[in-house]
C-alpha cells in the first residue's frame, strides 16, 4: 500500500486493519451521528483569506501553553485504550507526539500505566480525568500524575455518562479482557464486567461509575488536591467558559467529544467565536473535533483557538504502523499547517485572527 498523503488516506488504511467493532467504536458517534457529521461540515462554512507579498521564509509554529513550549499548535486528544489498535499502545502515541513537538493527553482509560507512558514520552504530557463516583481514585490519580511529571489535568465535563452510541449497541461492544484501564484502582469494576448482549459495556460502566451529580461547586475539591492546573474539556457556550474562568480553570477545550456525547450539540467550530470572545483574554481556549487537515487547524486558530487537538486520526496512524504511523499523521498535519502559513502570507500564529477567515 502506498504511503498515505492525507489524513483521510490514513483513515482508509488504518480502519481497514481494525476489527469491525473497534472500527465502529472509534469512528462512530452518538445517536443519529448528526453532530459527528455537522462538526466536519462546519469547516466548509469558512474559507481562508490569504495575504500576499509577505516574507514567509521562516514560518513559526511554536506556541506556549500553560508554561509549556510546543513546536506546533497541535495536541493528541485524550482517547481511551490505544492498545485496541496496536500492542504498543499509548507509549507509541506519546513517543509520536514528542517527535512532532505536540502535546499528548493521556486518558484516564489509558491501556498502559501513566508512569510507563511518561517514561516513554519525550514531550509534554497532561492527564485527562472523568469524575468517578469514587472520588478518592481521582485524588490518587492527580498525585500520581504530578509525581510522574504530567503538567496539567484535563477534566472532561461533557460526559455525566457515556452517550448511547448505536454502533456500539448493535455490536454489543466491550473492551477485550486483555486490554484494561490499568490506572484505575483495583476496587473499580472493569468495563469488560459490564459486557452483555445488546448493550454497550462502556455506556453501562459509565452509568454505574461516573458521578452524574457533579457541579461547579465540586471543582474546588479537585483543585485543592493538586498543584496542577485544571483544564475543562467539553465546553460549548460562552456562559460555561465564563463560569470555568471564574472557578479557576486554567484553560477550556471547546469540544463536542468528536460527536460522541450529546447528539445534535453545536459543532465546536460554530461555538468557538462566542467562547473566545468571552474568555480568550483571560485563559487559553483549545479546540477539538473533526480537524483533518492543516487548513482545518488554521480555521480553528483564526477563530481564537490557541492549539487544536486531534483524536481519531492519531489512532488511524497508530493502527497503520504503530509509533511511526502516529508520528506520520502528526507530521503531516503540522506540515500542512506550515504550508497554509506560507501560502496565506501568515508566517506567525499571531497572524491568524478573525480576519484570516471569511464565513461563506
Ligand atoms: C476512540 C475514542 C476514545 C475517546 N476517549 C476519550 C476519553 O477517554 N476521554 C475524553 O475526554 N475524550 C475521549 N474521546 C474524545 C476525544 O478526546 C476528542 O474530543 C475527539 O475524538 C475529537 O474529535 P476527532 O476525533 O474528530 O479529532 C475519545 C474519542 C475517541 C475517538
Ligand atoms: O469513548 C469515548 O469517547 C470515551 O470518552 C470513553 C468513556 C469511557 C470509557 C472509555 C471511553
Amino acid at each position: 500500500m502506498s504511503q498515505p498523503l492525507t489524513l483521510e488516506e490514513f483513515e482508509h488504511q488504518g480502519s481497514a486493519r481494525m476489527p469491525p467493532d473497534v472500527r465502529d467504536y472509534i469512528g462512530g458517534g452518538a445517536g443519529r451521528e448528526q453532530t459527528l457529521a455537522a462538526s466536519r461540515a462546519a469547516f466548509d462554512r469558512f474559507a481562508l483569506r490569504p495575504r500576499v507579498l509577505v516574507d514567509v521564509r521562516a514560518p513559526d509554529l511554536s506556541v506556549r501553553l500553560l508554561g509549556t513550549s510546543l513546536a506546533a499548535p497541535i495536541g493528541v486528544a485524550p482517547m481511551a485504550f490505544h492498545r485496541l489498535v496496536h500492542p504498543d499502545g499509548e507509549q507509541a502515541t506519546a513517543r509520536a507526539a514528542g517527535a512532532a513537538g505536540a502535546l499528548f493527553v493521556t486518558s484516564i482509560f489509558a491501556s498502559q500505566s501513566l508512569e510507563d507512558i511518561a517514561a516513554a514520552a519525550s514531550g509534554p504530557l497532561w492527564l485527562q480525568l472523568y469524575w468517578l463516583r469514587r472520588r478518592e481514585a481521582l485524588a490518587d490519580l492527580a498525585q500520581r500524575a504530578e509525581a510522574a511529571g504530567y503538567r496539567a489535568l484535563m477534566l472532561t465535563v461533557d460526559a455525566a455518562r457515556v452517550a448511547r452510541r448505536l454502533r456500539d449497541v448493535r455490536n454489543s461492544f466491550s473492551v477485550p479482557p486483555h486490554i484494561r484501564a490499568v490506572n484505575l484502582d483495583a476496587a473499580l469494576p472493569e468495563i469488560a464486567a459490564y459486557g452483555a448482549a445488546g448493550i454497550s459495556a462502556i455506556e453501562a460502566h459509565s452509568r454505574d461509575q461516573f458521578d452524574a451529580a457533579v457541579t461547579w461547586r465540586d471543582l474546588e475539591w479537585l483543585t485543592s488536591r493538586t498543584r496542577l492546573p485544571l483544564v475543562l474539556k467539553g465546553v460549548l457556550t460562552a456562559q460555561d467558559a465564563l463560569l470555568a474562568a471564574e472557578h479557576g480553570a486554567a484553560a477550556v477545550v471547546v469540544s463536542n467529544h468528536g460527536g460522541r456525547q450529546l447528539d445534535a450539540a453545536v459543532p465546536g467550530l460554530i461555538a468557538l467565536p462566542e467562547i473566545t470572545d468571552a474568555v480568550a483574554h483571560r485563559i487559553p481556549v483549545l479546540f477539538d473535533g473533526g480537524v483533518r487537515c492543516g487548513a482545518d487547524a488554521a480555521k480553528a486558530l483564526a477563530l481564537g483557538a490557541r492549539i487544536v487537538l486531534v483524536g481519531r486520526p492519531v489512532l488511524w496512524g497508530l493502527a497503520c504502523a504503530g509509533r511511526d504511523g502516529a508520528a506520520a499523521v502528526l507530521k503531516l498535519l503540522r506540515d500542512e499547517l506550515e504550508e497554509v502559513m506560507v501560502l496565506s502570507g501568515r508566517p506567525k500564529l499571531a497572524d491568524f485572527g478573525r480576519d484570516a477567515v471569511v464565513e461563506l
